[in-house]
């Protein structure tokens, strides 16, 4: 059996997103919801590092390193044992060290485990030499793991739908700034708050229609107009967010009285984005925020941003040390 010439480091960095736009449709047999989304990637970043190892691990720094798991569960670990089974026939791969500098807030509703899923499957791909492994193949692996993956691999602003992870670019020229509220330990798990959407629904015996982007959206994004922009955010998992946690509804009432063009819940929270006009505007905004409250993170963003990028390839790493390969 022949192994994978490997050496050295490669590094990736990869945004968080949010959700301009979520439509969720009705609940299909499969458990997902159908979605409409148009997924925008901010400039809040996770830096992925793996090396050649003699063990498969994960390692994490940064602010919200405590919340993420270490153990097999861990999306970036997951992402690289995918990836390592579609390797050709006759190969044996090293397994990897995994490092994450954390940097986008933990179960905040901004896609920080699928943005280290995204990283990881771009960084071994290079480091393991698997050229033969497409974009398109690379997408669907990222789509067979979670519906947010296939996005943080593209990046820039693009619409979601089936579940989330068929991607469609949006033209849109220019940039948006943002002001992301995080609260401080708070935290929303995506399933329950889709549950809470369907219970609400359920509750006021709603008609669900099929989801679809919207016009307005779409032509506001193509002039890049931050107030026509600010009259389109939508998302429908905002109202059960706010019912499992209250406080966003005071986030958001705090940013419209400080002067934000527009707020809204990020994908299923508890990450608010208000949209402002400029950097002066954020800066303002960031500042009123932290003064008054409620407690949280508060981030400075732009949008859109390109998704998992190679920032240190093999063919600018230093040569590490040689290990033995092992099989996958
Ligand atoms: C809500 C969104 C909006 O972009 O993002 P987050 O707020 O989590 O970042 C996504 O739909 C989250 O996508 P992701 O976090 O990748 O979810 P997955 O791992 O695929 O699914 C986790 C669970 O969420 C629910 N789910 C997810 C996607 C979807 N279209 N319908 C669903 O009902 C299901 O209960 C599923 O078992
Ligand atoms: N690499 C990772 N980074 C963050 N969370 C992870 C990771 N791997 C697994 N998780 C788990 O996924 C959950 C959701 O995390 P995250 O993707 O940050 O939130 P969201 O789905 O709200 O966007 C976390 O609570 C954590 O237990």
């Amino acid at each position: 059996m022949r192994s994978a010439e490997l050496s050295g480091v490669v590094c990736c960095r990869v945004p968080g997103k949010i959700n301009l736009e979520l439509a969720v449709g009705p609940l299909r047999d499969d458990g997902y919801h159908e979605l409409s989304t148009v997924f925008h990637a901010v400039s809040v970043y996770d830096r992925i590092t793996v090396q050649a190892a003699t063990s498969w691990s994960v390692h994490v720094t940064g602010p919200y390193a405590d919340r993420v798991p270490t153990d097999d569960s861990n999306l970036a670990l997951v992402a690289a044992k995918a990836l390592a089974r579609r390797r050709p026939r006759g190969i044996r791969l090293t397994p990897v060290r995994i490092d994450i500098d954390k940097q986008i807030p933990v179960a905040g509703g901004m896609a920080g485990g699928s943005a280290d899923a995204a990283g990881t499957l771009v960084a071994c791909r290079e480091l393991w030499g698997l050229d033969h492994v497409e974009n398109d193949l690379l997408e669907e692996i990222a789509g067979s793991l979670g519906s947010d993956i296939p996005f943080l691999l593209h990046g820039g602003t693009a619409i979601g739908s089936g579940r989330g992870e068929q991607v469609t670019p949006v033209l849109a020229r220019g940039e948006l700034h943002w002001v992301l509220w995080a609260g401080e330990g708070l935290g929303l798990s995506t399933p329950a708050v889709y549950a809470e959407c369907d219970r609400l629904r359920a509750e006021r015996g709603e008609e669900i229609p099929p989801p679809t982007p919207s016009g307005e959206l779409m032509q506001a994004l193509r002039r890049m107009d931050a107030d026509a922009v600010a009259g389109h955010l939508r998302n429908d998992l905002q109202e059960a967010a706010i019912s499992l946690q209250p406080v966003l509804a005071e986030v958001l009432q705090a940013g419209r009285e400080l002067g934000a063009r527009a707020g809204i819940v990020s994908g299923s929270g508890p990450t608010v984005a208000f949209l402002v006009g400029s950097q002066a505007e954020a800066i303002d905004l960031s500042v009123g925020l932290a003064a008054r409250g409620p407690a949280g993170d508060i981030l400075r963003a732009i949008g859109p941003v390109p998704g998992a990028q190679l920032v240190q390839s093999r063919a600018t790493a230093p040569a590490g040390p040689t290990v033995p390969p092992v099989s996958g």
